[in-house]
């Protein structure tokens, strides 16, 4: 028999990402499995109802039908040395590197030997893009886009350079990397209805602030992009949401960002999610969690709360 009560985790990360340094949520068991729900810290209630919709999508239904067995994955490389950049690449298997840049505090030429790094441990044939977050104005990313392009030898993307849509727009008119939009779908208001037509050619979809993979696939359907499935850094029971939005969605024509788990120092689920070669597959239903991460009762306490708040907000 399986307990009712949810299951809350705290996991360390092996280096801080996204200003996190431990990740924390809580796994919900419902009629045919797991669901995750592990909104990060700055989410408010009301912008945690679609995480919440996201596990309990998991949880009480079940995914739509895959059309792939298989994801093509990238790895993750956070804001780190040179040399321990090159380590995850060459130790991920993967042939896609996404390397954070722009991180508060640190520097352009920084950016420039991380990625330099990157491309050596990758080889030639291999494709590099980067993510900003939406820390940079238009003329500053214009310049870092042309500079960070020379150090990869070529960028595949260039993911959320400025905030806001109109700004994504500006770079994409000057600078020949293509433009992928995250933070301004998964942020937005409505994401069934933001148009980023004209300032992105690829959309960032990421399962959990997007609702659920029926709702995260009429994301994609709206918008009209090609699309690249990532995580939020979730253990092995919300990659598997990932994946089963990779798995269904009509096309999918680059790798996606689910070979998170490498930032974690565990998982909290078995089978483990961990690509192998730079790729994962598309599974049924989510791995079972295993009891090793338990959150101590103060954030146990925390997190139970907040579940019954949005779980309110949510009815
Ligand atoms: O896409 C990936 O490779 C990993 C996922 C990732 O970068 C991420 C993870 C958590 C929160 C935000 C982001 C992001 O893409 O900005
Ligand atoms: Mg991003």
């Amino acid at each position: 028999m399986f307990s009712e009560r949810p299951l809350v985790y705290a996991i360390p990360l092996r280096t801080r990402f996204r200003g996190i340094t431990v990740r924390e949520g809580l796994f919900l068991r419902g009629a045919v499995g797991w669901g995750e729900f592990c909104p990060f810290g700055d989410y408010s209630d009301a912008e945690s109802v679609p995480w919440l919709a996201c596990a309990r999508e998991a949880a009480d239904v079940g995914w739509p039908e895959p059309v792939r067995d298989r994801v093509a994955i990238n790895c993750t490389v956070p804001v780190v040395a040179p040399e321990r950049a090159a380590e995850i690449v060459a130790g991920s298997g993967c042939g896609t590197a996404k390397v954070k840049v722009a991180d508060p505090g640190t520097s352009l030429g920084q950016d420039y030997e991380r990625i330099a790094a990157v491309r050596d441990a990758l080889g030639p044939g291999g494709l590099i893009r980067i993510d900003a977050n939406g820390a940079w104005g238009v003329d500053e990313a214009v310049v870092a886009i042309r500079t960070l392009d020379r150090a990869a030898g070529g960028l595949e993307y260039v993911e959320q350079p400025c905030r806001t849509i109109e700004e994504l727009a500006a770079v994409r008119r000057r600078v020949d990397v293509p433009i992928a939009a995250d933070e301004s779908i998964r942020r937005a208001e409505d994401p069934l209805r933001v148009a980023v037509a004209g300032a992105a050619d690829i959309a960032v979809l990421k399962v959990a602030p997007l609702g659920g993979v029926r709702r995260a696939l009429a994301v994609a359907l709206a918008c009209g992009l090609p699309c690249v499935v990532s995580s939020a850094v979730e253990t092995s029971v919300g990659l598997a949401a990932g994946l089963a939005l990779a798995g269904a969605l009509p096309r999918l024509d680059h790798a996606c960002g689910l070979g998170t788990l490498s930032l974690l120092t565990a998982d909290a689920a078995t089978p483990s999610l961990r690509p192998v070669d730079g790729w994962l597959p598309v599974p049924r239903t989510a791995p079972e969690p295993t009891l090793d991460a338990a959150a101590d009762p103060a954030t146990r306490d925390h997190w139970l709360a907040r579940l019954s708040r949005v779980s309110a907000l949510a009815e």
